[in-house]
């Protein structure tokens, strides 16, 4: 479904990515992992087409996403890290714009944004302009512009993040039945445990490489996914010199 090999990004002289490469199959729930700034947002970013990577390519559902770039993003709906909407609509405009955008016929998209609306939750908030909406609304609103078109792949960054829990079950029960039906997720996260949850396989990044692939029990082996997560970036570090915390001013 997904074929990432060996991208590269940088930036000056700082290597965000630094050789990715996964293969991600037909049907998968994917978790990517990895600390603050180890590449995953600009890996994702690439995947989507959405930022031309410096070397490598990606192929979904063997099209070149570099060379045929609407072939691949009609297979694929997106949820970007840095959501930049078109927030002086409503929410349902919003979802309108994006169907239409995507070349569904107008009843199909009232239909379908009335169906997502329904089920994240946002039946009081589409009439509302996005601009006023709350950091998880906002997000919620954004992956329902994400998976209106009802593409083969969903890329979706942090989507968890700022989301209530009673949402982020909803999210995920919709995105399970997404993926029984065939659909595939590739997903960032810091939450471990919703990754263990919910993802078949997962892969670490650190510092602009991954350091483990595979299935999630491949990944993992005998202890938790955040036990491998964390000595493959490095261990946690001691808040030792910080005395002057509990000095306090006053
Ligand atoms: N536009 C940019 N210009 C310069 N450096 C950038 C840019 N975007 C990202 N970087 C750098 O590339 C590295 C990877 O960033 P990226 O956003 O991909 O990390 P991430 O894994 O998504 O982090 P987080 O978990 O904090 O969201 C970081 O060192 C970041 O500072």
């Amino acid at each position: 479904m997904l074929d990432i090999d060996s991208i590269v990004k940088r930036y000056g002289d700082k290597t965000a990515v630094d050789g990715v490469s996964l293969q991600v199959r037909e049907g998968s729930f994917y978790g990517i992992v990895g600390p603050n700034g180890a590449g995953k947002t600009t890996s994702l970013s690439i995947i989507t087409g959405l930022l031309r990577p410096d070397s490598g390519a990606v192929h979904v559902r063997g099209i070149d996403v570099w060379k045929k770039p609407r072939d691949a993003k009609r297979a694929t709906g997106v949820l970007p890290d840095r959501l930049r909407l078109f927030d002086r609509l409503t929410g349902s405009q919003l979802l309108y714009y994006s169907g239409v955008l995507r070349g569904l016929d107008p009843r199909t998209v009232r239909a379908r944004s009335a169906d997502l609306a329904t089920a994240l939750g946002l039946e009081d908030a589409v009439d509302r302009l996005v601009a006023d909406y709350s950091a998880g609304m906002t997000k919620k609103i954004a992956l329902a512009c994400a998976m209106i078109h009802s593409p083969r792949l969903l890329v979706l960054d942090e989507p968890f993040e700022s989301v209530d829990p009673v949402s982020a079950a909803n999210v995920i029960e919709i995105l399970e039945r997404y993926v029984d039906g065939g659909g595939t997720v590739v997903l960032s996260s810091h939450g471990m445990e919703l990754i263990e949850r919910v993802c078949d396989s997962v892969a670490i990044i650190v510092e602009g490489k991954v350091l483990a692939s595979g299935t999630l029990d491949e990944v993992r082996g005998k202890g938790t996914l955040e036990d491998r997560f964390v000595e493959l970036a490095g261990g946690r570090k001691a808040a030792e010199g910080m005395e002057w915390l509990h000095s306090f001013s006053d």
